[in-house]
């Protein structure tokens, strides 16, 4: 059977392996699924990432949200910790852990019923997640229960089966370029 970091790697490489062309194209139609689903349409406060490599990219996503009066925070780590911090426009941001571009704001946001947009590098049908292998976010979600944990992915990414351990966070749904699947 292949083992967890084996999944990790074949997921990764065939991210990896996408032209920019596809990548902008999948991303365009992730940004319209989720702008029409009604978890971003009442959505106060929407959680982001900062896209990295070629995960999908939810920018003109949070132009939208911005444009539309709602407040959006992206994440920073702090060695081991993870926290979202407010963000309304995108010079706010710096490099920081992980070549990821952070956000240099002070305050942080937790809201229970906030959107959260996950970034990872696999979904399966249940909406277990496995990333980078950090655990940052399955560590956030731990001590942070959130309503609307909306995982991120192509939808080539998206397995039927990955064996989650103990401690990883099940997404609520997962948007696709081929649609919102809702798990829970
Ligand atoms: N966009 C984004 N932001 C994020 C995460 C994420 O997965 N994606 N994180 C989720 O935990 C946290 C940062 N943690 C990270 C942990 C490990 C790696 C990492 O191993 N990166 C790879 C290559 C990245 C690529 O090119 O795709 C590396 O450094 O080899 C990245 C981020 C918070 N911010
Ligand atoms: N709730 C938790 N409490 C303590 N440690 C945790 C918790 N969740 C995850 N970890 C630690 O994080 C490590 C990586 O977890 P995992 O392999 O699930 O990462 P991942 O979900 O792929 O990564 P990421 O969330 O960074 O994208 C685990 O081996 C574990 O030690």
């Amino acid at each position: 059977m292949e083992t967890r970091k084996q999944i990790r790697e074949r997921l990764k490489q065939k991210r990896d392996s996408l032209s920019q062309a596809q990548v902008q194209q999948w991303s365009a139609e992730i940004c319209k699924n989720i702008e029409a689903h009604p978890w971003f349409v009442q959505a106060e406060t929407v959680c982001f990432y900062y896209p990295l490599g070629k995960e999908a990219d939810l920018r003109p996503l949070a132009e939208t949200a911005w444009s539309m009066g709602k407040k959006t925070a992206f994440p920073r780590v702090a060695g081991r910790e993870m926290q979202f911090y407010q963000a309304d426009s995108f010079t706010e941001f710096a490099e920081g852990s992980f070549h990821v571009m952070e956000p240099v704001g002070t305050t942080v946001i937790y809201q229970e019923d906030a959107l959260v947009l996950t970034p990872g590098l696999g979904f399966d049908w249940q909406g277990a997640r496995i990333g980078y292998g950090g655990g940052y976010y399955d560590r956030y979600f731990a001590g942070r229960p959130h309503k609307y944990k909306l995982g991120v992915a192509y939808a080539m990414q998206l397995v039927e089966r990955l064996h989650p351990k103990e401690h990883d966070v099940r997404m609520d749904g997962v948007a696709a370029e081929t649609g919102i699947m809702i798990v829970r």
